[in-house]
């Protein structure tokens, strides 16, 4: 028999040399390695403090119970010591690892009886230990069952636990809410009296489901909905048809452990005595039915991992589609309350539609679609918006947490607090409803909300046939970076840096291209007088894809080429005849274009004019008819301005054309 005590670990990092990892929690990574003084194989658990410094306390009360301890079927600890910001605590290496892992690995429909008689019996005995020296566990389950290569059975982990006679705040946390939810007793969830021991048995009888089918009750469900289920459904048991392989005996055991009011379930001294564990068998005989033949430890945990990852791919992978459907059929309202966002997002959709339509021929840019589907990501959206309103709207949707409060009424609502605060599922999110926290009132936000839900609409019947789920998606928000612009209607400096409030990250396309669009800028402002007759006041009227919006500093950005002084319309003195002469060569360019410009709409206005002329010359014969001719002689009489103003320019052009010529003369 082993004597701990008759051998001195040592507490230095250099006396340890690090093999492969065989274990992972929530804190701690544990290592198997070579106790190099005692050439013994140890398991490590390193805990970096740097990480885990809000729950020092945990850890210290941790390291104290495994150091103190002493009995066959708890995990002690050899020594432990500081080793730079991690700790390091040095235990018997349990070469079968924990329950958990081997039946992930061989038994994932579960144990044969005799297996979990055994297994649970040195549980049992590791809990009457415990309970006699005043600790709760809190946390047994599967996952906490380490097996040695002798198949003697150690019950691990005392992260959670807790000692009935301590005092103050250590006595004050047997009233908080710990442990792992579906191992968890109704008690410990309602935090209503406090709990006692009997939060271990109800846990033993929930870990004896664990071991029986591979998995715990309720197992597959977010912790809410397991809050809900443990509360207010009948406790979980061994089904008499589904589990008919299973003795009476086992199934009253557990039907003893399961019962909600913890008055009623046995002591673990008790429960020792239950017939059910006559059955128990040798520790050999643990080595023979589940250890033989398992690949090492390290081994296997590299391959549930690689599972696990896989599994969680594909989970992130289905939620990502089923979020941004929740985002959608939300409407705006889940992932954007800022108007300046709001208008951004919504350019940059109608920007995508063009491209989209464009390229929708070959299905390139539908790739890049998905990729950036994949890619939606936090960045792109205000940060309150992915923390509380998606996470919480979609989490408290797939939970029903609506159920819940109403299934609790009886229950204090600490709980539910608590695990809001965990899961994000926050009061927040009523805000959502109401006032955003953004200065929007709730009028104010539906209107956003309708307008942009219009706009996402109207985007959607754009690309009639596409498969509605697609096309109800977000992609668009998360499309600009690889979409050229072109074209004098999109002024590049209608959105600056600035008014993206909140989110400096955010990376919209026109900032990109600001630089490369100020050439046009002439070119811009004349659309900008042919459009608007009152000459461009300075915050004027844009289309920035589905929304007008106003910009203070277009103008004065419009003519950052221009060399002109804008005061007596000649040349600047400063400059050189060189810089002049490209620069008139420029604008005589851009000026033939006008040009032409000019003359097709010309001819296009006297057309026009021409039918209308016609067609006001019919005597009207109803109020209607009269409307209609009169909305007919405004609209006439507005061609007939522009068709001035057209000649005006037209006159203009031609004058720059002259002095042009004349300049180049001169330098000739
Ligand atoms: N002595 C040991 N020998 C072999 N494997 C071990 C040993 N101790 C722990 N492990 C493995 O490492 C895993 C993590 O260890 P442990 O549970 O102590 O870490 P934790 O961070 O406290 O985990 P939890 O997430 O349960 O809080 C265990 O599930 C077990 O599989």
């Amino acid at each position: 028999m082993e004597h701990p005590l008759e051998k001195r670990y040592p507490v230095s990092a250099q006396d340890y040399k690090l093999y492969e990892e065989v274990g992972d929690g929530v804190s701690a990574t544990v290592f198997r390695a070579l106790c190099i003084p005692l050439n013994e194989i140890v398991a490590i658990k390193v805990l970096d403090l740097e990480k885990c410094n809000n729950d020092l306390d945990g850890i210290c009360r941790e390291v104290q119970t495994m150091s103190l301890i002493d009995h066959p079927n708890l995990l002690s600890a050899h020594c432990s010591f500081t080793a730079g910001h991690c700790l390091w605590v040095v235990m018997p290496y349990m070469a079968g690892g924990s329950c958990l892992h081997i039946m992930k690995s061989a038994y994932p429909e579960g144990f044969e009886e005799p297996v979990i008689a055994t297994l649970l019996r040195e549980v049992l005995k590791a809990l009457v230990y415990l309970h006699a020296h005043g600790h709760i566990h809190r946390d047994v389950k599967a996952g906490n069952i380490l097996i040695d290569s002798n198949g003697a059975v150690k019950l691990a982990d005392f992260g959670v636990s807790a000692c009935m006679f301590d005092s103050g705040d250590r006595q004050r946390s047997r009233n908080t809410f710990v442990g792992t939810p579906c191992w968890m007793a109704p008690e410990v969830m309602q935090q209503l009296h406090g709990y006692d021991f009997k939060a271990d048995i109800w846990s033993l009888g929930i870990t004896a489901l664990e071991l029986a089918h591979g998995h715990a009750p309720f197992s597959k469900y977010p912790p809410m909905k397991v809050l809900l289920m443990t509360l207010q459904n009948a406790p979980p048991g061994l089904d008499y048809e589904r589990d008919k392989r299973f003795s009476k005996s086992f199934k009253e055991m557990v039907a003893t452990c399961l019962v909600k009011d913890p008055k009623k379930r046995p002591a673990s001294e008790k429960l020792l005595k239950h017939h059910f564990f006559k059955h128990a068998r040798s520790y050999d005989y643990l080595v023979h039915t589940i250890l033989d033949g398992l690949a090492p430890l390290g081994e296997r945990l590299l391959k549930t991992k690689e599972a696990d990852l896989l599994v969680q791919n594909k989970a992130l992978y289905e939620d990502k589609e089923q979020l941004s459907q929740q985002e959608y059929i939300k409407g705006i309202s889940a992932w954007n309350f800022n108007l300046e966002d709001l208008k951004s997002q919504a350019a940059i959709i109608q920007y995508y539609d063009d491209v989209s339509n464009a390229e929708d021929q070959d299905g390139s840019m539908k790739q890049m679609e998905r990729s950036d589907v994949e890619g939606l990501s936090e960045e792109r959206m205000s940060p309150e918006t992915v923390t509380t309103s998606i996470a919480a709207a979609s989490q408290e949707d797939r939970l029903g947490l609506h159920d819940l409060e109403g299934s609790l009424a009886s229950f204090p609502i600490k709980p539910l607090q608590a695990l809001k605060g965990c899961f994000d599922i926050g009061e927040d999110d009523k805000g959502a409803n109401g006032s955003n926290g953004k200065g929007f009132t709730g009028s104010e936000s539906e209107q956003l909300i309708i307008k942009s839900s219009r706009a996402m609409n109207q985007n959607a019947g754009k690309n009639e046939g596409e498969d509605s789920r697609q096309s109800s998606s977000l992609p668009r928000q998360a499309i600009p970076e690889y979409k050229t612009f072109s074209g004098s209607l999109m002024p590049d400096n209608t959105f600056s840096s600035r008014k993206v409030t909140g989110d400096e990250d955010r990376n919209f396309p026109q900032l990109k291209f600001q630089s490369d669009r100020n050439y046009s800028g002439p070119l811009y402002r004349q659309r900008r007088e042919t459009n608007n007759t009152d000459n461009a006041s300075e915050s004027a009227v844009v289309q920035r894809g589905r929304f007008k919006v106003t910009s203070a500093d277009l103008s004065s950005k419009g003519a950052t080429n221009c060399i002109f002084s804008p005061s007596t319309g000649g040349p600047s003195p400063n400059v050189t005849a060189c810089a002049i002469l490209s620069s008139l060569q420029y604008i005589l360019q851009q000026n033939t274009v006008q040009r032409e410009e000019l003359i097709r709409l010309i001819k296009y206005l006297e057309q026009t004019s021409g039918k209308l002329g016609d067609l006001t010359e019919i005597p009207p014969s109803s109020a209607r008819e009269r409307e209609l001719q009169s909305q007919l002689f405004q609209l006439q009489q507005r061609i007939g301005d522009l068709a001035g103003e057209l000649q005006n320019q037209k006159v203009k052009n031609l004058q720059l054309e002259k002095q042009l010529h004349a300049l180049g003369n001169n330098k000739v």
